[in-house]
């Protein structure tokens, strides 16, 4: 199964951190304050916020585009209205890296999220060492109490996360670490199935208070529309934004 397999990678990748840990964590104490995903989410209640995200390469698309740019990219992000940006950072499926958030940091003013497959607090260190100022935590590929280390190690470093579920039984665990915002992934990871309507189905089992992103297959301003309409505060938008749909343009008009 996918997941099986970059988890294998994660796996790996935490392990030849370790001798990086010292130097992280002592960067990661050196950063300035983080800006706030979950007001960036909330500042628009009229409307949904669009995290936009930069990604090369997905496992069910392939390459999304040849000539990938992460800092031109976000910066035009922000410029179309972006609320916040996501860079991934996983190297072999989605052919990310670390330097390309600490590129896009550098180059805006927005909440920055980095979107790997975290499995050990190492790599929350990492990622506020490199500027982060927002974490995805999907709970499907941990267990409860790594889901709960890896949050409170999340806010210990001053990190938000973005909780992500694909299931009531999976929004039964995330609601037990009380998140500021959970997102609903309408891809499922392993079969890579995306349905938009699955948000519909979901919006029910996330409590009014907690900020609610609907994430992938997100292609069009009906689209946003109709997340709305089903409770939503937020969208996760990548491939249609990577391959110039013009979406934020069209959701701002
Ligand atoms: O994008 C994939 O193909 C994928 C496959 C397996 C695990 C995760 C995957 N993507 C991560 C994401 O959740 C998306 O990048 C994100 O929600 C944006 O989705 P989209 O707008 O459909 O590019």
């Amino acid at each position: 199964m996918f997941l099986d397999s970059i988890v294998g990678r994660v796996d790996e990748r935490v392990k030849a951190l370790r001798t990086q840990a010292e130097r992280l964590e002592k960067v990661a104490a050196s950063m300035t304050p983080v800006r706030s995903l979950a007001q960036a989410l909330s500042a628009s209640p009229d409307r949904v916020s669009i995290i936009a995200e930069c990604k090369q390469k997905s496992p069910s698309k392939g390459w999304l585009t040849h000539h990938y740019d992460p800092q031109a990219l976000a910066r035009q992000y922000q410029e179309d209205g972006a609320s916040a940006i996501s860079v991934l950072t996983e190297p072999y499926f989605f052919a990310g890296d670390l330097e390309h958030l600490k590129a896009v940091k550098a180059s805006v003013d927005l909440p920055v999220l980095r979107k790997d497959f975290v499995r050990d607090p190492l790599q929350l260190v990492e990622a506020r060492a490199a500027g982060a100022d927002a974490a995805l935590l999907i709970v499907r590929i941990v267990d409860d109490v790594e889901l709960h280390d890896l949050y409170q190690a999340a806010a210990a470093l001053n990190l938000e996360v973005l909780v992500e579920i694909h299931s009531p039984s999976e929004a039964e665990r995330a609601l037990k670490l009380n998140p500021r915002i959970i997102g609903v992934n309408n891809r499922d990871l392993d079969s890579f199935e995306t349905r938009l309507s699955f948000s519909e189905e979901m919006a029910h089992v996330i409590p009014a208070d907690v900020i609610r992103v609907s994430e992938s297959g997100i292609q069009s301003v009906e689209d946003l529309h109709r997340i709305q309409d089903w409770g939503y505060q937020a969208a996760l938008v990548g491939e249609s934004l990577v391959k110039g749909s013009g979406l934020l343009r069209g959701y701002q008009d």
